[in-house]
């Protein structure tokens, strides 16, 4: 449905792109030489009754262009444009140019006449549904109609302008579409009849004088501007009249005594029939043509960035379709998941669940919406940052307690995080708090935590949820192994020695062509280990470099301290979206501490216009060492702008990168002010000291909390 309309929008709009320039290329004429508002209709006639034999009507069109038909003194009838003023000639009537006929033929019946006509019609209609659910979505993105206008995130060029241009021709659309469905209707006859009659002037008097035409009190305090025709009377005879229409009224003017026989009001039909045909197609004014040309482009620039947004949409959350509608579904299954792995163990449960003929539904956190049949909730929410919410799973929280469900619904939370971090599994925790506290929503089993995506864990946790619901839902590793992302190999090309603080920089080369970028992360997991360890990938000249720093104990640091080059080594790309060099912003600051700064080496060194600055923070300066001649390198060809760095080991008080933020405050405020953007790699100490630092900062310099641009996206982590 969506391609089929879309197809017949675009071949109207195209043609509709066409036919603005008519109006306009119309009204560049010189046929009107003379200010009809000044002109009286008694001035027109007079000097045509000279010039001609025999008048037959005289017109007056949307551009004010003033045309008549006469029969010549040499007897011939000709129909031309005339200076209203002196009755000459200035021009023939204009002809509509072929390519406009062609246009206008494809715009209103794609050359297949009624037919033609009816689903242009009706997909005018449903251009009409379409603005307008665009109106109230975008409302309700904003938070309300009163807030149509406030600011919008640029998160997706896409996105941003899909509402920006949405807010603009809203109105032009909805009346281009108005008409246009009006117009189908008139042709198809579908209007109300017009059954106005002429009504007699009860002033009418019949003993009346008689009158030169010019002398017509009527015809005198015309003007031509207020008169659309003016026909003549056929014959002599009496009961021949001028007949005068104006856009609302029709006339009938007694042709000897110049007194009103008879009115006859236009029906709202035939106005509605007049305004249409004006409003649809421009006539007489370069003005409204022009905002009509820019919204048929505005309606391609619409079809083409729906679609892509679409596209972009199913690629990034529907890692798996649902069989079912969210409410038909008895079990929802709820996933927050950053680099897909949670997702993974939600999509084998979902799958168990149909094999069981259950009825179930799966989708992101952040989607938390009604579900008519809910009976059970099943929430799989993995845990990032400094304990906070991963991606998807950033709105649950808010939406879960402004959405109020039907049914009472019972729910089990499992959190997958690692031990290795302070805040294991916090997200889930509230999670699992927040849903507690709920009236309707009733826990079948305490949460439960999964570290390091333990399989036989999951095991335990399915063990007690199947015994609860007495279902017997069956999970093979081998299942769960299919979904994750594929082992590749790399070859070692580079390898740093080991700097003073025990840091080394290793480049690795695909064997194959891959499609990964600065940000996303490898996932290695050494030889007879199952524990994998995630690094953050810089991408350079089509190479992944990573900076490592080796731990006493650390199983994978160990390992790759010890490869050579030329060593082969098995890993996985893990997608980090929300972690990409940003598109949009001009100006970017980027933060890190320690091997942090890989993913912004990588993305420095793509970068040609805009505005890096770093702020990195290391434990001497010669931690720095590594790094210094790719930073000076940068620097040199004005790929980084700037570059600020803070040992904590050079001086007596200990002084970090978070330090450095303060001396740079009017920077930072500035880049949050425009809507650009600040990336945070490191360690999770050093965020908690950014952030707060950060929050310092805007509160101070924007007077709003930090919270704000965390919510906008405007700041990204990557922390660990
Ligand atoms: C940058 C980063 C930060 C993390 N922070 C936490 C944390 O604070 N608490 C926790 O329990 N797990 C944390 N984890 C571990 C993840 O929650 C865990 O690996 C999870 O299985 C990932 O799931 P996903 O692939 O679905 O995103 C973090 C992982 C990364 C990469």
């Amino acid at each position: 449905m969506a391609i089929s309309t879309a197809l017949f929008i675009i071949i109207a709009s195209i043609t509709g792109i066409i036919l603005a320039f008519e109006p306009i290329s119309n009204k560049l004429q010189p046929y009107s030489p003379a200010n009809i508002e000044q002109i009286t209709v008694a001035e027109t006639v007079g000097v045509l009754s000279n010039k001609y034999d025999e008048i037959i009507t005289l017109e007056i069109d949307e551009n004010n262009f003033v045309s008549t038909s006469v029969v010549t003194k040499e007897g011939k009838s000709e129909t031309f444009y005339i200076n209203p003023k002196t009755g000459e000639k200035v021009g023939d009537i204009i002809e509509k140019a072929p390519i406009f006929e062609f246009a206008t033929n494809l715009h209103r019946s794609l050359f297949l006449k009624s037919t033609g006509r009816f689903l242009i019609g009706f997909v005018s209609f449903l251009l009409l549904l379409i603005a307008i659910s665009g109106v109230v979505l975008i409302a309700k993105r904003q938070g309300g109609f009163l807030k149509i206008f406030s600011k919008i995130v640029k998160e997706d060029f896409n996105q941003y302008y899909h509402i920006i241009l949405g807010r603009y021709f809203l109105i032009p659309i909805i009346i281009i579409t108005i008409t246009g469905v009006y117009l189908s209707l008139e042709k198809f006859s579908l209007l109300p009849k017009d059954k106005n009659i002429h009504q007699q002037n009860l002033a009418f008097n019949n003993e009346a004088s008689k009158l030169k035409t010019t002398d017509f009190d009527f015809f005198q305090k015309t003007k031509l501007a207020d008169v659309t025709s003016l026909e003549f009377p056929f014959s002599s005879d009496e009961e021949d009249y001028f007949y005068v229409k104006t856009v609302d009224n029709e006339l009938a003017i007694h042709q000897f005594n110049g007194q009103i026989v008879s009115n006859k009001k236009q029906s709202l039909t035939s106005l509605g029939s007049y305004y249409s045909l004006i409003l649809h197609t421009g006539q007489g004014s370069i003005l409204w043509s022009i905002v009509l040309l820019l919204a048929c482009f505005t309606i391609l620039f619409f079809i083409f960035s729906g679609f892509s947004l679409t596209l972009k949409r199913r690629k990034n959350t529907s890692v798996i379709k649902n069989k079912f509608y969210k409410d038909e579904a008895e079990f929802i299954i709820l996933v927050g998941s950053e680099t897909g792995s949670t997702y993974n163990f939600a999509t084998v449960f979902y799958k168990a669940l149909l094999t069981s003929n259950k009825t179930a539904f799966i989708s992101d956190l952040n989607s938390y919406t009604t579900y008519k049949k809910a009976k059970n909730i099943i929430v799989f929410t993995a845990t990032y940052g400094d304990g906070e919410a991963p991606v998807n799973a950033t709105k649950f929280i808010n939406k879960f307690n402004q959405i109020i469900q039907k049914n009472t619904i019972q729910f089990s939370v499992i959190g997958f995080g690692s031990t290795d971090y302070q805040a294991y599994c916090k997200f889930a925790i509230l999670v699992h708090s927040t849903m507690q506290l709920h009236k309707k929503f009733v826990p079948v089993l305490p949460i439960f935590k999964i570290d390091n995506q333990s399989f036989s864990a999951f095991e335990n946790w399915l063990k007690e949820w199947n015994s609860y619901y007495r279902l017997n839902l069956h999970i093979n590793k081998e299942d769960l192994d299919k979904n994750k992302p594929k082992e590749q190999i790399f070859r070692v090309i580079n390898k740093t020695e080991l700097n003073c603080d025990n840091t080394f920089l290793i480049e690795l080369k695909p064997s194959k062509k891959l499609k990964f970028t600065s940000g996303d992360l490898l996932s290695i997991t050494p030889k007879n280990e199952n524990k994998n360890r995630l690094y953050s990938i810089a991408k350079v000249n089509g190479n992944i470099l990573l900076s490592i720093k080796k731990h006493e104990f650390g199983v994978c640091s160990n390992y790759l301290k010890f490869v050579n080059k030329n060593d082969k080594i098995v890993a996985s790309i893990v997608k980090n979206d929300s972690f990409h060099f940003p598109d949009k912003a001009k100006e970017i600051i980027l933060i890190a501490n320690g091997t942090g700064i890989a993913p912004f080496l990588g993305m420095i060194s793509k970068n040609s216009k805009k505005k890096i600055h770093l702020f990195w923070g290391g434990r001497t300066k010669e931690s720095l060492k590594i790094y210094q001649n790719k930073i000076e390198h940068a620097i040199e060809n004005k790929s980084l702008t700037s570059f600020h760095s803070a040992f904590s080991q050079e001086q007596k008080e200990k002084f970090y990168v978070q330090d450095l933020l303060t001396n740079h405050s009017e920077l930072i405020a500035k880049t949050l002010r425009n809507g650009d953007e600040i990336l945070i790699c490191g360690s999770l100490a050093m965020q908690r000291g950014v952030i707060s630092a950060l929050n310092t900062i805007t509160e101070k310099s924007l007077k709003t909390s930090i919270k704000k641009y965390q919510e906008n996206h405007q700041i990204k982590t990557d922390c660990y």
